[in-house]
């Protein structure tokens, strides 16, 4: 076998919405138990089908198609042959299930003698039940013995009770439904219970006694049904006529017909066969003749009660002669698939019987997860296809079981489409090259109405050694993940989820054949993906892996280990569609994880030899559109079209990480952070309601000017008025002491850095603010007045910064003084939950994003924590993100903005240029952080801003000089 299939699923009522909001509510606590279940069967499923893996790697390998198809078939098989036992699906399976894993997936141990050990685990069932219906019976009295009595007096049969009978078989009279076979008398019909006993076998068959396996019964086949109703029935055979179809069969004279066991055969003629396993002994070709029950009266049946007294039996080896003969032009058309019957072939010396076929209604498909008839589509002939689907039961941690939907494009059953929504279907392709197959690792995810989420991970063992992780390393990572990311993501969905499990576990799993292959592949190019800091790869041995608390297995660790791909693409944390361009096919086709749905091989016509790769990736970046050439990718847009700008990104092929976060537009309160923005705190004197079109218009400044001394902070032109800026500059770059505020009891930022010594507060530069119009305010969006509120207006990108900062902006056009650039956005977190990010990321992270807002410092006594606001564009931001630090003659300034709310304790960071700035030049910001401040929250990176005023200690003396030369001038 070549491949591993890992499947698991999880049986959740709208499980999408249940589980984020299980996951919001208390993400440490539930995140690791889903993840547990979700392990569960990954591990669940791994094994059977790993046994099998071995077992089989010994023998002739078997392909993945070969192996998906052999083992629909063979739980098809014993569906089937149970349905003829009399058991429903609804019995079968969960008795299967549980066999299949005691077995470990092994069907031999199930095939064998007939399914045996199945059979056996039902009739136990089955004995357990029928004790339970004798109970009651006993306690309802005696009427059902006393229709036993008189059945025997007026049938000249062999005739059991039926409760005996198919206590005897160890079938419920339910488990007949729909599988009738009636014998034409002339008082009754009788219906054969299909099968016999092994020790009637070696008995006498002539001797009517000894065939206990007929018996009588009305054809509705409601044993349970009222007795009373029954008897009626009894009288009449006529009753099923308008469902039945009459077969007609005969023995030859002299020859006793050979013992077929039992067997549910289509009621097509050119297909009646009788499963090998089925039969205990060489069976000749069967014959039939059937009559379509609206031929029955030119039919010529004698009346079984008349010339023989026995009970119908067929002898197979005579119906296909007298399909061929007498009946075959009536029968032939009469039989459809929408009659199934059984065929029995009963030691006897009957001559000459007749069975009635009942209709086997196909029950809507709708309900295929419960429905009983699986064994009755396959006999209907209906072209299935056959998927390894799940069994709706609340439990996880089962054991594969088929389910088989028709094939809608044959017109069958559409509406099943309905109820199994795939959202992300993509089986295998069974046209494809198996070869190829063998070469994917691939997640079917699937979901029904009903609540089922199943994912199905297929992966390569030919190519790697197994070894299950440990549930706990596994958790580990995901949690790495989950916790980092948090649940908020609008795309969070339970399938999303049980995938990056399933990822994760193969990941780990196969963690040291992927390397083996990396060390194995031709190194065309040197690739970065090993040694990348901070992304280290699972040992092999993956208990070890728990005591390593260094190690983790990213599950964008797959794509690493194609050393041929450009390593801003091997290292990327790429989310979202990708299309990148430029490799040479068989530089990726290798790459393990290309997966069908993942990434898909593009052929380009453009550039010869090459092709692109589009794919999904599931972290926390989604670009539209990666462009590979000429050793550059290009992406598009970084906003994902979140901003009214594009903001592109371009990547040299240095080595630098592609950038790793969600990009967002307006910055989103993590979780403690107090932000009340209503309307009821802006009172009448905060906003000019009276106001109307363009506030910069009037010659008087409204009321939202008073914020910046009774003068609005903007030109016409909508750039910052020179005085302004001149102030904030100034007040940046020489603070005075008395624009400082100093906390007298408690400083929140000391607080929140949760010392046992609380140090006094270094103090709080008091800012000035721009205060804007807004929703209260009477005037037009247009207002003069209204700027930042617009959003991004300057064409950006990100590039690389040659000093080696990582990624910069830059501005693709001239930008004048005082001109508006963009906001700083990222999660709204307090000072507590920020520095509780610091400690767990451990200051190992290259680049840190926070940015300390205004705390309306000295308007209230104690601030608390949930006041003391941050910004984090660590995992949340948008282009100001990549602002890199300047010291001292930064290219921007950011200023406090109200918008929404004159409270101070929120406000939008906004950037202003403090200069014109030429097209293609970068941005960058004086972050103000003290480089001799070790718990500064901005890391005290080495500082590579090349500006004469660069106040890090550690700048290169040769440097500063060199720079300091032409300012000296
Ligand atoms: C807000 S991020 C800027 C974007 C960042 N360069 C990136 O690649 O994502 C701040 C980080 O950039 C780096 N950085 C910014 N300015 C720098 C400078 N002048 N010298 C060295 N590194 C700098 C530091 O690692 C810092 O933690």
């Amino acid at each position: 076998m070549d491949q591993i299939l890992l499947s698991g699923h999880l049986s959740l009522v709208n499980a999408d919405i249940f589980v984020k909001m299980w996951l919001l509510e208390n993400l440490t606590c539930n995140l690791p138990y889903l993840t547990r279940r979700a392990y569960g069967c990954c591990v669940q499923y791994q094994q059977p089908f790993e046994s099998k893996f071995k077992r089989e790697q010994r023998g002739s390998h078997q392909s993945l198609l070969e192996m998906t198809q052999t083992q629909r078939k063979k739980i098809a098989a014993a569906c089937k042959y149970m349905k003829q036992l009399g058991f429903s699906r609804e019995q079968v399976n969960p008795k299967l299930k549980e066999l299949l894993v005691l077995y470990l997936n092994q069907w031999t141990f199930i095939e064998e003698e007939n399914y045996k050990v199945l059979v056996d685990a039902l009739l136990l069932d089955n004995d357990q039940h029928d004790k339970r219906i004798e109970s009651d019976k006993k306690e309802t009295g005696s009427t059902s013995k006393n229709k036993e009595v008189k059945c025997k007096e007026e049938a000249p049969l062999h005739c059991e009770s039926s409760a005996s009978t198919v206590r005897r078989r160890g079938l419920r009279p339910r488990d007949l439904n729909g599988l009738v076979v009636t014998s034409k008398l002339p008082s009754m019909e009788t219906v054969l219970v299909l099968g016999r006993e092994e020790n009637v076998l070696s008995s006498n068959s002539s001797d009517e006694e000894s065939i206990p396996l007929i018996k009588r019964k009305s054809v509705r086949n409601q044993m349970e049904k009222d007795e009373s109703d029954d008897e009626d029935k009894l009288s009449t055979s006529e009753h099923c006529e308008p469902l039945t179809k009459r077969v007609r069969h005969t023995y030859p004279d002299n020859s006793k017909p050979p013992f077929v066991k039992k067997s549910l055969v289509s009621a097509r003629e050119d297909e009646i066969k009788l499963p090998q396993t089925f039969c205990l002994e060489e069976t000749p070709e069967p014959a039939l003749y059937i009559k379509s029950p609206y031929e029955q009266n030119e039919a010529k049946f004698d009346s079984p009660q008349q010339s023989h007294p026995h009970p119908p039996l067929i002898d197979s080896s005579h119906m296909r002669a007298e399909l061929s003969e007498e009946g075959a032009s009536s029968s032939k058309k009469s039989v459809t698939s929408e009659y199934t019957f059984f065929r029995e072939s009963i030691n006897s010396d009957r001559a000459d019987d007749v069975l009635y076929l009942v209709k086997q209604k196909l029950e809507s498909c709708t309900d295929l997860i419960l429905a009983e008839n699986v064994a009755d589509m396959y006999q209907n002939n209906i072209e299935f296809n056959c998927g390894e689907l799940f069994y709706n039961e609340p439990q996880l941690n089962e054991v594969l079981l088929p389910l088989m939907y028709p094939d809608t494009s044959n017109g069958h059953n559409s509406d099943v489409e309905d109820e199994m929504k795939f959202l992300e279907y993509d089986h295998l392709n069974v046209d494809d090259d198996v070869d190829s197959i063998s070469k994917m690792t691939q997640f079917d995810i699937a979901s029904s109405s009903k609540g089922e989420v199943k994912v199905s991970l297929i992966c390569n063992p030919s190519k790697t050694h197994f070894v299950i992780p440990s549930l706990e390393s596994v958790v580990k990572v995901v949690e790495e993940k989950y916790e980092r990311f948090k649940i908020i993501d609008p795309d969070f969905s339970v399938m999303k989820f049980m995938e990056n499990v399933c990822e994760c576990f193969m990941a780990m799993a196969t963690q040291s054949s992927a390397d083996k292959h990396l060390n194995s592949f031709p190194q065309t190019k040197k690739s970065d993906s090993q040694e990348t800091p901070g992304k280290i790869y699972c040992p092999n041995n993956l208990d070890n892996h728990q005591s390593n608390s260094n190690c983790s297995a990213k599950i964008q660790d797959l794509i690493k280990i194609a050393p041929s791909v450009p390593k801003a693409v091997a290292l990327s944390d790429l989310e979202g569609l990708h299309c990148i361009s430029g490799f040479k096919i068989p530089d990726i086709i290798d790459i393990p994880c290309l997966r069908k749905r993942r990434m898909h091989i593009l052929k380009d016509t453009k550039i010869k030899h090459s092709c692109g790769v589009a794919g999904t990736q599931k972290h926390h970046i989604s670009f539209t559109e990666v462009k590979y050439q000429d050793d550059v990718i290009h992406i598009e847009d970084i906003t994902r079209g979140e901003e009214t700008m594009k903001v592109s990104l371009v990547h040299s092929g240095s080595s630098e990480d592609l950038p790793t976060f969600m990009y967002i537009q307006k910055s989103i309160v993590y979780d403690k952070a107090y932000v009340n923005f209503t309307l009821a705190r802006i009172s009448d004197e905060e906003c000019c309601s009276h106001c109307f079109g363009d506030c910069l218009a009037s010659p008087i400044p409204c009321e939202c000017a008073r914020e910046t001394g009774g003068e609005f902070s903007y030109t016409y032109e909508g750039l910052l008025k020179e005085k302004f800026l001149e102030e904030c500059i100034s007040l940046n770059q020489d603070p005075k002491a008395h624009n400082f505020f100093h906390c007298k009891e408690r400083c929140p930022l000391e607080i929140s850095n949760n010392k046992h010594e609380i140090n006094c507060c270094k103090g709080h530069l008091v800012k000035k603010f721009i205060k804007e119009c807004w929703s209260k305010c009477g005037c037009n969006k247009n207002c003069g007045n209204r700027v930042v509120q617009r959003g991004l207006t300057v064409n950006l990108q990100v590039f690389q910064t040659p000093e080696g900062k990582g990624w910069g902006l830059r501005t693709l056009e001239n930008l004048p003084r005082g001109a508006f650039v963009f906001e700083h956005v990222g999660e709204i977190v307090t000072n507590t939950e920020l520095f509780a990010r610091m400690v767990q990321t451990r200051g190992n992270d290259k680049h840190t994003y926070p940015v300390l807002l205004d705390a309306d410092w000295g308007s209230e006594k104690v601030l608390t924590d949930e006041v003391a606001l941050c910004l984090d564009a660590t995992f949340y931001g948008n282009v100001a993100r990549f602002l890199n630090h300047r010291c001292g003659d930064a290219t921007l300034i950011d200023i406090p903005v109200e918008i929404e709310t004159p409270d101070h304790h929120y406000h939008h960071v906004a950037f202003f240029t403090t200069r014109e700035v030429a097209a293609m030049e970068e941005l960058t910001w004086d972050y103000g952080i003290n480089f001799n401040d070790q718990e500064d929250p901005v890391k005290a990176f080495r500082c590579l801003c090349g500006s004469s005023l660069c106040r890090d200690p550690r700048q290169p003396k040769r440097k500063l000089k060199m720079l300091s030369c032409p300012m000296a001038l």
